[in-house]
């Protein structure tokens, strides 16, 4: 059976390591990854750390078409994690990369290991600031607002141009 195309959007964060060489590998891998193709791609921006003490880090946003499912494109983000030598520690602890499923189409999942939307999308500059660049228009099925309409709601002054 032959699935249809949906769009997709992810979040990409590192703060140990090459990070620059991370994400364009990152992204390398999953352009050769059957049934995802790459649409779009943000600027990379510094960003100040949410969470415990740690380095800032480097983050943005990609949409994907990809001809998978929900499930099988969060296995195939967690792969990448791990080819990267992600090493889960501390809770929002340092990492040399996060592949968060942000979007995928207008779907709400709520499943024990996948919920989308991505449940603290709307509240992270550090997400929104690369989506908006590259979704502005895609409206957030949860509180039906575009994504440029929730970056106006929250601080951004942590997030900068890498
Ligand atoms: N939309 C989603 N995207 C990625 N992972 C998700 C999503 N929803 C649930 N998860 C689950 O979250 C688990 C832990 O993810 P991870 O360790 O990367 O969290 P985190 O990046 O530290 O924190 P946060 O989820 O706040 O970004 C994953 O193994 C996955 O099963
Ligand atoms: N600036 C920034 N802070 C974070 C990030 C991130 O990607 N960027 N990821 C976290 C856990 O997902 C916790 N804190």
């Amino acid at each position: 059976m032959v699935q249809t195309a949906a769009r997709t959007a992810i979040a990409l964060g590192s703060n140990i390591g090459n990070s620059l060489a991370i994400f364009t590998g990152a992204l390398e891998t999953l352009a050769q990854t059957s049934g995802i193709s790459i649409q779009a791609q943000s600027h990379w921006y510094r960003t100040k750390a949410i969470g415990p003490t740690q380095p800032d880090y480097l983050n943005g946003c990609a949409i994907l078409s990809v001809q998978i499912s929900p499930q099988a494109l969060l296995a195939q983000l967690l792969t990448i994690e791990q080819k990267f030598g992600r090493v889960r520690q501390e809770h929002w602890g340092p990492r040399t990369l996060d592949l968060d499923l942000l979007l995928y189409d207008d779907l709400i999942l709520q499943q024990p290991n996948l919920q989308i939307p991505h449940p603290r999308m709307a509240e992270r500059a550090f997400v929104l600031v690369p989506l908006a660049e590259i979704a502005p228009d895609w409206i957030d099925p949860i509180s039906q607002r575009v994504i440029q309409d929730l970056l106006l709601e929250i601080n951004t002054n942590d997030v900068h141009l890498f």
